[in-house]
């Protein structure tokens, strides 16, 4: 009986993308821990699942101590991070464009860079190679007028992909996936909805799904490092 993988981390996990990866991967027996910043109620149902939910508001000073305290006293080993949780503000929202900079960078840079270190060592102690996944977007590379704070903090992230592939390999992997559309939000106006599908020329609104299989090829690679894989319907032939 092979031991029971270490536990995945996946941040931001009790709604949409996050809550899809969580799901997964309690459905294949795999452990799972958590991050949460409001107490949704499925994150009972989770905990009965098994998953560890540890509560963390990053945008709190001391958020990234007070985890890597918690996840220590469940595990002394790590399978994957998967750095999902994220802000996609903008511009339009936020006249203080310096308080968005700093926000968008702090949860999709500064907040990744943070915990990669801290919690290296856990990984390190897995028993086969691990993985980190950062989870950008295809803005990436292409900028967003309308998200640019935004667009410049996923392309740090992007950045820092290949920085820890070379600071970490053997041992861990480091890659990245990037999406455009994979799920809207409740508010999304039908006129949005079909403005957006029309992006793609895949012309689809995708789901978590997507998300997941790329989470699951490159987990079961053992040589893909400082690398993303693209999930945008071909945006890019637009
Ligand atoms: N949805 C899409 O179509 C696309 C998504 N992506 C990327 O995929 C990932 C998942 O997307 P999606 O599911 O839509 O994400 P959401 O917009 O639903 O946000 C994911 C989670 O991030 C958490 N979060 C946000 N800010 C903080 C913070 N300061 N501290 C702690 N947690 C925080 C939220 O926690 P809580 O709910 O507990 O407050 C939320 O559950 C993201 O990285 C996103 O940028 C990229 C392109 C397209
Ligand atoms: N944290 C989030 N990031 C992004 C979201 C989202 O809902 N939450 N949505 C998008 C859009 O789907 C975009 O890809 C297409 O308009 C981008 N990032």
């Amino acid at each position: 009986m092979s031991p029971a993988a270490a536990p995945i981390l996946i941040t931001g996990g009790a709604q949409r993308i996050g809550l899809a990866l969580v799901k997964h991967f309690l459905a294949k027996q795999q452990a799972v821990i958590l991050t949460y910043r409001t107490k949704h109620q499925v994150i009972d149902e989770l905990a009965s699942l098994g998953a560890i939910c540890i509560k963390a508001d990053f945008d709190e000073p001391e958020a990234i101590t007070q985890l890597n305290n918690q996840i220590r006293a469940h595990t002394d080993a790590l399978s994957a991070i998967i750095h999902n949780a994220s802000s996609w503000d903008c511009e339009a929202n936020n006249p203080d464009f310096s308080a968005l900079f700093d926000n968008m960078m702090r949860i999709h840079a500064k907040v990744p860079y943070l915990i990669n270190h801290a919690l290296s060592d856990l990984l390190t102690a897995n028993n086969n190679v691990s993985d980190v996944i950062h989870i950008t977007d295809y803005v990436v590379e292409k900028g967003s007028p309308k998200h640019i704070a935004y667009a410049a903090s996923k392309a740090a992230l992007d950045n820092l992909t290949r920085s820890f592939a070379a600071k970490f390999a053997p041992n861990i992997k480091v890659n990245s996936v990037a999406p455009s559309l994979i799920i809207f939000n409740q508010d999304d106006s039908d006129e949005y909805k079909a403005k957006t599908l029309k992006k793609s020329i895949m012309g689809i609104e995708p789901g978590s799904k997507e998300v997941i299989n790329s989470v699951d090829m490159i987990l079961s690679s053992n040589y893909m490092t400082g690398r993303t894989v693209q999930i945008d319907g071909g945006r890019h032939l637009r």
